[in-house]
């Protein structure tokens, strides 16, 4: 597994709310089209760091990095880097669906419409395959112009993955996906997970050990800021080189 190619890399990196540092000299690298797993206790920074790959971080105001996060080697947080393409490269998916209150078609339309340029067959085509992709289109075929407000909070969430996949992104973030989540919409994300792994580099963050090591090739742990350790989740999971590493997977803090 160490061969593959590496999509994303941090050098050093340091991420501020204000006067409050949320990550410390962060240095990693995620393979491309591999599944990489954040873990670690609350308000350790996975999120943090996970929203700084699409600088979904920039709207808040007082917010400051420094050091560098390199997608594809460059530096994304170059002051001429376009954060809107970057978006479009960098999908996300969060803790908490929210979709617009627009038809299911409409959801997933919304972002092609924006860019332009799709006509109403390729339009139809790729909100088919993106449903299709996260397992909702048997269930949402025939009512494609109803509101996605009435569905399920597990549908919901299976549409926002659609919508992500709609834009045709490179990178998916995930954050905590499947918390709100029954088992079996669970199941459904993890599903899609492992289906389409080598289409994306996916990057979750998850409160789940058992979820990590199932869907994950990589997992880094998150502590207090910093990243404590980095490598394929199995070594991770079975024997991993740090302490802190060891006692959190073995549920002694956390
Ligand atoms: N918008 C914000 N403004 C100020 N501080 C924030 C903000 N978001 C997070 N923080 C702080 O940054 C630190 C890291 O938070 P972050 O959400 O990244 O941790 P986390 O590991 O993802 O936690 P959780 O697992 O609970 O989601 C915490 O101290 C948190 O209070």
């Amino acid at each position: 597994m160490k061969d593959t190619k590496v999509k994303i890399k941090s050098r050093h990196f340091n991420f501020f709310y204000g006067e409050n540092q949320a990550l410390h000299d962060i240095s990693l690298e995620i393979h491309a089209k591999k599944v990489t797993a954040f873990i670690g206790p609350s308000g350790c920074g996975k999120s943090t760091f996970l929203r700084s790959i699409n600088r979904m971080n920039d709207v808040i105001d007082s917010s400051k990095v420094n050091g560098k996060l390199e997608i594809d080697g460059i530096n994304i947080y170059d002051p001429l880097m376009n954060v809107v393409e970057l978006r479009k490269r960098v999908g996300m998916v969060f803790q908490k669906s929210f979709p617009f209150p627009k038809s299911i078609y409409e959801n997933i339309a919304y972002g092609l419409k924006l860019n332009g340029g799709v006509s109403k067959d390729q339009m139809d085509h790729i909100v088919e395959e993106s449903l299709r992709k996260s397992a909702l289109w048997k269930e949402v075929k025939d009512r494609l112009n109803d509101s996605a407000l009435g569905l399920s909070g597990g549908q919901q969430q299976r549409l926002c993955i659609a919508r992500a996949i709609a834009m045709n992104p490179e990178v998916i973030l995930m954050d905590e996906p499947c918390s709100a989540l029954d088992p079996i919409s669970t199941k459904k994300v993890e599903e899609f997970i492992s289906e389409f792994k080598d289409s994306y580099t996916i990057v979750i963050v998850t409160h789940n050990m058992q979820q990590a090591a199932r869907v994950s090739d990589y997992t880094g742990f998150f502590y207090m800021g910093r990243l404590v350790e980095f490598d394929t989740t199995k070594k991770m999971f079975h024997d991993p080189s740090k302490k802190e590493t060891e006692d959190y997977i073995s549920g002694k803090f956390g």
